[in-house]
């Protein structure tokens, strides 16, 4: 699997007009069902005994926003290396200071992922995590967080569901966001109405090959924050961040008044500054997070790792 996925590119993607993903929403959408910044103003009821209702995603930033500062947005891959492991991992995130934590649905065919998510994915399927095994660690974890989850997750799992079902399920464990990477455009107006009805919020993505016309409806459409791929090419560290974020995080603040977060090749406190520096509302740090937990001599040690790590990003924002 790895193998055959190793040419896969966004770009490669993009340009692929037999492809009926239109990737990262490259072709335009409509944009008839109103957006709106959907925050949940309560739980499940459980979930509401034990702690209080967690802010949602665009609430979450609002909050940020009024006291000056950024978010740092944590991605890690679910089962990898155990669904135990990932509990104990959301757990030292949100302690840790991780304003929002996204958390990855491992996929079999993970086209916009490099090495080490890729790798992530195939040892979490591998050790029988599934999407079930994932909902009951939600449903037992969520509720001792205080920060919001979005659930990442390519379309293929959501459709083999059924959109209505895996929102509901979704929903139902407490998690505020999701975000779907590959989303046909044909599809998009169902998820986001079903989205809307299980009080999700949607994240859509822009990257920089994004036609500006485009880039406007895929804003005004998005849920939560925006997020913006930093670079063309597949997820995984860069020794730097792309100079042309600047230009493109100016480009979509003068389009939408939204959070915008910066994800793809973030791994050291100092892309953090940077992307902060040019006016980023959040930073989206995966690549780095996995591979932390993935090479570790054991889930203890790759927790220990990962609690400096989320420490030192974070401390870059303070
Ligand atoms: O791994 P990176 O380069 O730090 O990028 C963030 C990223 O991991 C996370 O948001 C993500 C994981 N898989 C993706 C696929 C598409 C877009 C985004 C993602």
């Amino acid at each position: 699997m790895a193998a055959t996925l190793k040419s896969s590119s966004l770009l490669q993607l993009k340009q692929n007009p037999q492809s009926n993903s239109s990737f990262l929403h490259s072709t335009p959408q409509r944009i008839s069902f109103p957006p709106s910044n959907i925050s949940r103003s309560f739980k499940t009821p459980m979930a509401a005994l034990i702690s209080a209702p967690t802010a949602g995603i665009s609430e979450t930033f609002s909050k940020l926003k009024l006291q000056g500062k950024v978010a740092l947005i944590p991605y890690i891959t679910a089962g990898d290396p155990d669904l135990s492991t990932t509990a104990e991992a959301l757990k030292l995130l949100d302690r840790c200071g991780s304003d929002i934590i996204e958390l990855g649905v491992p996929y079999s065919d993970p086209l916009a992922d490099g090495p080490v998510i890729q790798a992530a994915a195939t040892r979490s399927l591998a050790r029988g995590a599934n999407f079930d095994k994932i909902i009951s660690m939600l449903r037992d974890v969520v509720p001792q967080l205080s920060a919001p989850i979005a659930l990442f997750s390519y379309y293929n799992p959501i459709l083999k569901r059924g959109v209505e079902k895996f929102m509901a399920t979704v929903k139902d464990t407490g998690v505020h966001g999701l975000v779907v990477p590959d989303v046909p455009l044909e599809e998009t107006e169902t998820l986001r109405k079903e989205a809307l009805k299980n009080e999700l919020e949607l994240v859509l993505l822009t990257t920089p090959t994004t036609p500006t016309a485009r880039m406007r409806a895929i804003v005004e459409a998005s849920e939560g924050f925006v997020y913006l791929v930093s670079s063309v090419g597949v997820t995984g560290a860069r020794a730097s961040v792309s100079g042309k974020v600047e230009a493109l995080l100016k480009d979509i603040k003068e389009a939408t008044s939204k959070p915008v977060a910066v994800g793809f090749g973030i791994s050291k406190p100092e892309h953090v500054k940077q992307v902060v520096g040019w006016g980023a509302d959040g930073v989206i740090v995966g690549s780095a997070m996995v591979k932390i937990l993935g090479e570790a001599k054991s889930p203890e040690e790759g927790l220990k790792e990962l609690e400096t790590f989320t420490k030192s990003l974070k401390s870059a924002l303070l």
